[in-house]
Order: structure tokens, then sequence, then C-alpha cells
């Protein structure tokens, strides 16, 4: 239980070996701290025995009481509460709550549905998934973005944790045999059978949540990407190698297409297969690989036939195998993610690990990418809204010119901006996610690879937008890493690691509106 304090005996605790100051009602001994303050000792004694709190909340974050703070507290401001008698009262109930809102209520910062609105697409086992992950994302991963970016590696604890909490298998397809392949349950104890695309999207929805693409790229970026070529298409022998170990996070799979020559023109791919009878002898080098840095497992595209797209191959190379280097590159974000160069120097890869047919790649490259860009459009736009969460939350705490920086049009037209476009991505996204639950597989790589292509680039679009916007709100504070605008200077950092990669924002366009002129042709468009 917490001592008590009243505001009288805090004010007594006012010099350099006495220094006591009241936080939010908590009363904190920063006798230790004074030296140590990054904002400087001064400012600690001028406001020494009194509450502190309008001013702390004018220049920091609320973790920091919560990381650093905490150890500095010594009790509250009041006197215990008297223990009161259970009643049987009626809550007062809110008339604006129209059903069961969820989260911190800053207008925007989560779906509508999240804020009560009516939705076909979600029901009570959704609500239990949103639930699980965000206590999982609130208390294991978003104390810790900034440090783990820093630090440029996640700690290996956290993908056993995340996968414990069913957050590993949660975001990638389905296997085709869960009970052997699963290792745990799926987040707020949905069924497999049960699992839906809906709850895939509220995964990695709410994963996004911690704003670090870093964070997302690290722990299921090379999972999500690269576990797909082997569960939609390789043998059952190399799905009991890989899918297990990767979903109970023991180890880590990627998946390398892009090459130092060429990105977009999957097509043109170089590094060369040559088939030695019982063996294939790789080489090539491999650039801008998420995960690459510690991946146990490499789902790699390779030339095994003529050029063009008819002559690629996937083949699943491990790291044990002599010959595969990979070193660590320097990117402007996602820094924790691991990204990679990756050099196969006469690696010798035994015929059994062909994921699926030889020469059929490039057909499982364009399968994959469906999946991968509505994974980039979750990721794209829940860090968009993020932005608006910090703006708006900063908004109404900064003042300047004698009034909160929301008062003032400027500001909450920016806002305005930011979140029509946010919406509108969303519910573009409800739209294909739902369209995935219905339409025949067979026919989604065709009827939905333009409109997820257009969405990719409209998310990433949105997300440059915000990030730009929040930034300006921000000012010096998003011009600074760590601290108030940490989210917003990361994340502006990050947007050209969702605008390029899974398809570049130009490619997406292009291949949106070629594929809808094709499909309407098919359909007996006159055009
Ligand atoms: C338990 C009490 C406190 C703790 C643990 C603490 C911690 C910190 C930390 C970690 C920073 C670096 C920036 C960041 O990470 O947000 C910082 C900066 C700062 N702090 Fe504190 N602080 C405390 C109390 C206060 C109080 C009471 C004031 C003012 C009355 C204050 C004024 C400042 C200022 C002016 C900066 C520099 C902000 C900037 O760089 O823009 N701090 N503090």
């Amino acid at each position: 239980m917490s001592k008590f304090f009243s505001v009288e005996e805090v004010a007594k605790h006012t010099v350099a070996d006495d220094c006591w100051i009241i936080i939010h009602d908590g009363v904190y001994d920063v006798t230790g701290f004074l030296a140590d303050h990054p904002g400087g000792k001064k400012i600690l004694l001028k406001n020494a025995g009194t509450d502190a709190t309008k001013k702390f909340d004018s220049f920091h974050n609320a973790s920091v009481l919560t990381k650093l703070g905490a150890q500095y507290l010594i009790g509250k401001i009041g006197e215990p509460e008297a223990e009161t008698a259970e009643t049987d009262e009626v809550e007062d109930v809110n008339p604006l709550v129209v059903g069961k809102p969820f989260g911190d209520m800053v207008p925007y910062s989560d779906p509508m549905w999240y804020q009560d609105w009516y939705s076909p697409y979600y029901n009570d086992s959704h609500r239990a998934v949103r639930k699980a992950v965000r206590a999982f994302v609130d208390k294991e991963i978003m104390p810790f973005c900034h440090e783990w970016d820093e630090a440029k590696q996640l700690p290996r604890e956290l993908y056993i944790k995340a996968a414990k909490a069913g957050i590993l298998a949660g975001c990638i397809g389905e296997v085709s045999d869960p009970e052997t392949m699963v290792p745990y349950g799926m987040p707020g104890g949905v069924a497999y059978k049960d699992f839906d695309a809906f709850h895939r999207l509220i995964v990695l929805d709410e994963l996004s949540r911690c704003a670090s693409g870093g964070v997302t790229w690290g722990l299921i970026g090379g999972l999500g990407i690269g576990i797909g070529p082997v569960i939609h298409f390789a043998s059952k022998q190399l799905q009991d190698l890989v899918v297990r170990d990767c979903l109970s996070g023991e180890k880590n799979i990627c998946l390398a297409i892009t090459e130092p020559s060429g990105g977009s023109d999957v097509a043109g791919l170089q590094t060369e297969a040559k088939d030695m009878g019982d063996h294939f002898l790789v080489n090539g080098e491999k650039k801008w690989i998420t995960n690459g840095v510690f991946a146990d497992f490499f789902s790699v595209a390779v030339r095994t036939g003529k050029p063009g797209f008819g002559g690629i191959s996937f083949l699943l190379i491990e790291r044990s195998m002599p010959g595969v280097t990979t070193r660590q590159m320097n990117c402007s974000g996602v820094w924790s993610s691991g990204t990679a160069y990756i050099t196969f120097e006469d690696v010798k890869v035994p015929k059994s690990h062909v994921i699926g047919k030889v020469d059929k790649g490039f057909k499982y490259i364009m399968q994959n990418f469906n999946p991968e860009r509505i994974g980039c459009v979750i990721q794209a736009n829940r860090f968009a809204r993020v932005c608006i969460e910090e703006a708006i939350t900063y908004g109404n705490k900064r003042e300047t010119f004698g009034k909160k920086l929301i008062d003032h049009p400027v500001i909450r037209n920016k806002l305005a901006n930011m979140i029509r476009k946010v919406e509108a991505t969303h519910a573009w996204l409800e739209a294909l996610v739902y369209q995935t639950t219905q339409m025949n597989p067979d026919l989604q790589a065709v009827r939905l690879g333009g409109p997820i292509a257009l969405c990719k680039a409209q998310a990433s679009r949105t997300f440059e937008y915000c990030a730009r916007e929040a930034a300006q709100i921000f000012g010096g504070l998003a011009y600074t890493r760590g601290g108030q605008g940490e989210k917003v200077e990361r994340l502006y950092r990050e947007v050209r690691a969702y605008a390029i990669p899974g398809g570049s924002e130009e490619i997406m366009l292009d291949l949106g509106v070629r594929q809808s002129i094709k499909v309407g042709q098919f359909m007996g468009a006159k055009m």
C-alpha cells in the first residue's frame, strides 16, 4: 500500500539534497535524479515542493513516469481511502454510447468499430482478439520500441512470448495441419478453425499500434512473407522442418527475392541455381532482405531455367549450409528488423529443398504478393492512424500564441485531411479483406490483384502524408529521436519501407490500372 502525503508536507522538500515533486498526484523524491535529469537539475529544483504536473506533461511522454519515474515514486497525495461497501447501484450510462467501445477514445485513433460504430465484419471473437493483442502490445512491446530500435535488434524472448500469445500464428495464412504445426492457441482463445481474415487483420493492426516498423517487420515481416511459399507449395517434409519451429518463435524465416540489380522487376532476377544432378549449386546476391540478419531459413527465388519469368524456382536454403553469408544493412528506418545483404557462394542445396515445382517460382511469387500487400496496407494505415492520435493528443496539451495547438484552425485542417485519408483507406481495406473471405482463391489473384495494388499505394501515400503533417505539428520534437516526438520521428523515417518494398507505389499504381482494364475487357466492358 502506498504512503500518503499532504501538499504541505511535500512543500518542505525543496533543496538539492532533499527534493520532492508532485506529478499526477504521485510524490517523487528526485534528489538522486537531479544530476541525471536530461532536462537539467535547475528546472527540477525550481519546481521542487510543488505540483509540477502541467509542466511535466508539456515536456514528456506519459511513459517516462512508468518507466523511469517509478523508481523515484515514494507515495501519493491525500489520505488512505476508507473501505467502501459494495452497492447494487447501476453505473451511469453514457447516452452517447451505442455499443461496446474499446480503446482510449481519442477520435480516429482506432477504427470506427472500436469507437462503437456498427460494423458487418466483426463479432465477439474479434473483440476478444483485439483485447488480447492490445494487452500484449501495451505490456511487452510499446515501452521498449525505442531502445530496441537503437540496439538494432529485438530480444529473442519477444519472439517466444509473441508465439505463446498466438501472435505469430495469427499473422500468417492457414497451415495445412494446425494440430502439429501450430504450437500454441490463437489470440483471444479463438479456435484455429474459426480464425478468419478479419482476426488476422486485427492482430497485425493492433501490433502496428506500437508505431515501429522495426518491430512489426522484425517480428512478423520475414515470417509472414517467407513462410507463404512453404505453407502453400512446399512438401510435407519441408513444412515439418520449418513451420512449427518458426511459429514457436525458436527460429526465423525470410523471403529472399530482391537483388542488388533490381527489385520490382522480379522476372529479371539473376541468382543462379545450377542443376548438378542430386543438388543445385547456388550463386548470387540478395539485398534488403527483411530478417535476413538472423534468419535460420531463406525462401529464395533463383534462376533455374531460361531468362524471364518462366525460369524461376524457389529453394529453401538453410543458414547452416556452407556458403551462406549475411550482413546488416544500414537503412533509414526499420532498424530492429535485421535488413540484410546476403551472398550465396557455391551453396549446395539438395533437390528435396525445392519449394513446389522447378521453374514455377514466378507463379508462387505472384500468389504471395496479395497477402504481403494487404499486410503492408494494414501496417501503413495503422501507422498513419498513430500519427493522428499523437498529433491530436499533443495538440491538446501544447500551447502556442496563448492557446492550445488544437484551437488553431490550421492545425485542425491538417488533422481533418489526415483523418479522411486514413478512414477511406481503412474502409477499402476492410472491403478487400471481406472479398478474400468470400471469393474463390483461384480468382483472387486476377480479380483482387489490381485493387490490392492500388490500395497499397493509397496506404503508403496516406502514411507519408500523415507522418509529414504530424511531424509539422510536433515541430522540433519530431526532428529528435526519443522523447515526446519518438513515434512520429521514427515513423517518418520508416515511410519508404512501405512505399517501396512489396511493389513500389509507381508499379502498384500502374499494375492496378492495367489489371483492372484487363478484367473489364474480360467482363465485356465497352471501352
Ligand atoms: C520523476 C520526474 C521526472 C522524470 C523521470 C523526468 C525524465 C525526463 C526524461 C527521460 C527526459 C528526456 C526526454 C524524454 O525522454 O521525454 C526529460 C526531459 C525534460 N524534463 Fe524531465 N523528468 C521529470 C520531471 C520533470 C519536471 C517536473 C520538469 C519540469 C518542471 C521536467 C522538465 C524537463 C524538460 C524541460 C526536459 C527537456 C525536454 C526537451 O528536450 O524538450 N522534468 N525528463
